[in-house]
């Protein structure tokens, strides 16, 4: 087991450091890197994600190449115009609602992305960080700037389905499912058009797939701001999904100002290759000895937990 400590090009998710740890297994190299901020409980379904990719390995591809979103962070608009120019993207998701910013803000923030991505798609993501008024109202402000989605407008399911029944924009779920009781209450509940999916909080690319035949819903394959070994893995969901209609949220390897692997996970012309990886930088991006004793400690935790 190798912890990694990777910096951040900008703040993303109140972050600016990722950490995780790295190891190998029959089927190839694997991830587990929970945030700090998530307790024990809920890092054991991304211990079973990290164990799938090592022991297990993924389904059978269908497509070879998978189209990705760039991703903004609530940054000024000159650096969110920026980002977006240096992807090569055709589609942007840019946060909004960030905690200490105003409507204003993510005005002018979606305007410079709009502006320089062109006829290409824009897409939101709240975090669930509005209210059902605020969603309504910043929606209605937004969309002058034609919206592909607004996802996790806000924090509860009941309202992620109000809100959907108050504005045009289409809304995607991606905390009702990854941190849900009942990831199918979404479905139940009509409370989305889009399923949000991500490999290591919901336990691997094969829960991914059950939950998307039964969610019935288009599928977003995205990453949880992994290196390129995490990144293989959203891939290789993205490419065993029988439809892809939407650009998938997997281009986060270029927010970091390291990575593991000398051919990162970064698209070219908004496509990624699907393929899995092996690290070959990992001495340059090692965490201090006190940061990977507490990944040790952890994992053990966790590993425990996940054996009961
Ligand atoms: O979807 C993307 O474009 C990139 C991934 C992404 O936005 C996220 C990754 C990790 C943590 C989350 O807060 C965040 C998200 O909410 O989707
Ligand atoms: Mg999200």
């Amino acid at each position: 087991m190798i912890t990694y400590s990777i910096g951040l090009k900008n703040k993303f998710r109140g972050i600016t450091v990722r950490e995780g740890m790295l190891f190998e297994g029959p089927a190839g190299w694997a991830e587990w890197s929970p945030f700090l901020d998530y307790d024990d409980a809920t890092a054991v379904s991304w211990w079973r994600a990290a164990r799938e990719a090592a022991y297990d390995g993924w389904p059978a591809p269908v497509r070879d190449v998978v189209p990705v979103n760039c991703t903004v962070p609530a940054v000024g608009p000159e650096r969110a115009a920026e980002l977006v120019r240096a992807s090569g993207c055709r589609t942007a998701k840019v946060k909004v609602a960030e905690p200490g910013q105003t409507l204003a803000d993510d005005l002018a923030r979606v305007a410079a992305v709009r502006d320089a991505i062109g006829s290409g798609q824009v897409r939101i993501d709240a975090n669930g960080l509005w209210s059902v008024d605020e969603a309504v109202r910043a929606l209605r402000e937004l969309s002058r700037f034609e919206l592909e989605y607004v996802e996790q407008p806000c924090a509860a399911v009941e309202d992620l389905a109000t809100v959907r029944r108050r504005t045009d924009v289409l809304v995607a779920a991606d905390e009702s499912i990854r941190r849900a009781e009942d990831p199918l209450l979404v479905k139940k509940l009509d409370a989305a058009d889009i399923a949000v999916l991500k490999v290591q909080p919901i336990g691997g690319v094969r829960a991914c797939l059950e939950i998307a035949e039964q969610i019935g819903l288009p599928v977003v394959v995205s990453s949880a701001l992994e290196t390129s070994v995490g990144i293989a893995a959203g891939v290789a969901l993205a490419a065993a999904l029988p439809e892809l209609p939407y650009a998938c949220g997997l281009a986060t390897v270029s927010m970091f100002t390291s990575e593991v692997v000398s051919e990162p996970l970064l698209p070219v012309d908004g496509f990624l290759p699907v393929r899995r990886v092996t690290p070959d930088q990992l001495a340059a991006n090692r965490a201090a000895a006190d940061r990977n004793a507490v990944w040790e400690e952890r994992l053990s935790r966790v590993q425990q937990r996940s054996a009961e």
